[in-house]
């Protein structure tokens, strides 16, 4: 789906971002714009912010200076309630983060229950629904230490939707995973992301970048050093740093950039 064209505020809007731990500045003025059903794909070194960003996005970090507004709103507004934002934002962990003494239909239907306060038989009917859509309803039933690494990773990705949050952030999702495992994660951010899901990334995986993305956005250093279409900054980086970065990651021989 094409993002909106920008009438509407952007989904989620970073604006003047900065922070630091003790000396270290990681965020060193951070401005990104996320519109509605766009896909963006951050990439850096390990160390470049990704993260940091993303929590600064969901206000899971404090920020040092700057905002965040969320459709609109400044949710960095201290006197915004934290718990209202985060529910209307989905957020997926390089490690599950799935709770082990629930099933995988309680994991998901807890999502559902406690931001929409939805009763259990509606909450479970959805969580059922969305389970069988990605192939895991006849997993329901068993505890997340049943499942493969994907399964379980997919399961959180369910539980991340389930509460139809206006953004999903997801943060290096396939890198605790097998290979092999790696596929079935991605072809269900695919299918979301197909669907129109606004969602912002921080990936290692270029090629499905290039893929799925509308657009790449290069940390490095704190700063947003270039952004553009997939093909535009992979293929044809325009600054000496994006260059290096994406010649250091081919020679990894993991993931080649073009
Ligand atoms: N809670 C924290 N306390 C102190 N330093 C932190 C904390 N969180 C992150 N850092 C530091 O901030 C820097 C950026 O970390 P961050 O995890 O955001 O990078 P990243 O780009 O996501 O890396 P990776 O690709 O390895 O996940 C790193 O130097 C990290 O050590």
């Amino acid at each position: 789906m094409a993002p909106d064209t920008g009438i509407e505020p952007p989904v989620l809007s970073l604006r003047g971002i900065r922070k630091s731990f003790g000396d270290v500045e990681v965020l060193r003025g951070i401005d990104l714009d996320v519109r509605r059903h766009e896909v963006v794909a951050l990439i850096g070194s390990s160390g470049s912010g990704k993260s940091t960003l993303l929590r600064t996005a969901n206000l899971l970090e404090t920020i040092d200076d700057g905002q965040v507004f969320l459709s609109g709103t400044d949710v960095s507004d201290p006197r915004v309630k934290l718990d209202a934002v985060r529910a209307r934002i989905g957020v997926v962990f390089q490690h599950y983060n799935l709770f082990p003494h629930l099933s995988v239909l309680g994991n998901v239907t807890l999502a559902g229950r406690t931001v929409h306060r939805r009763g259990k038989a509606a909450a479970e009917r959805q969580a059922l629904e969305l389970l069988d859509q990605v192939g895991l309803a006849d997993k329901a039933r068993e505890f997340p230490d049943r499942l493969s690494g994907g399964q379980q990773q997919r399961v959180a990705i369910v539980r991340a939707i389930a509460t139809d949050p206006e953004l999903l952030l997801l943060d290096e999702i396939t890198s605790a995973l097998d290979p092999e495992l790696v596929g079935e994660v991605l072809e269900l951010v695919r299918t979301l992301a197909q669907g129109g899901s606004t969602i912002l990334m921080a990936t290692h995986e270029m090629a499905f970048a290039r893929d799925v993305a509308h657009r790449v956005v290069f940390l490095d250093g704190g700063l947003i050093v270039e952004q553009g279409t997939p093909e535009r900054l992979l293929n044809h980086p325009e600054q000496e740093r994006t260059r290096k970065f994406l010649t250091r990651f081919s020679g990894t021989g993991l993931t080649p950039p073009a």
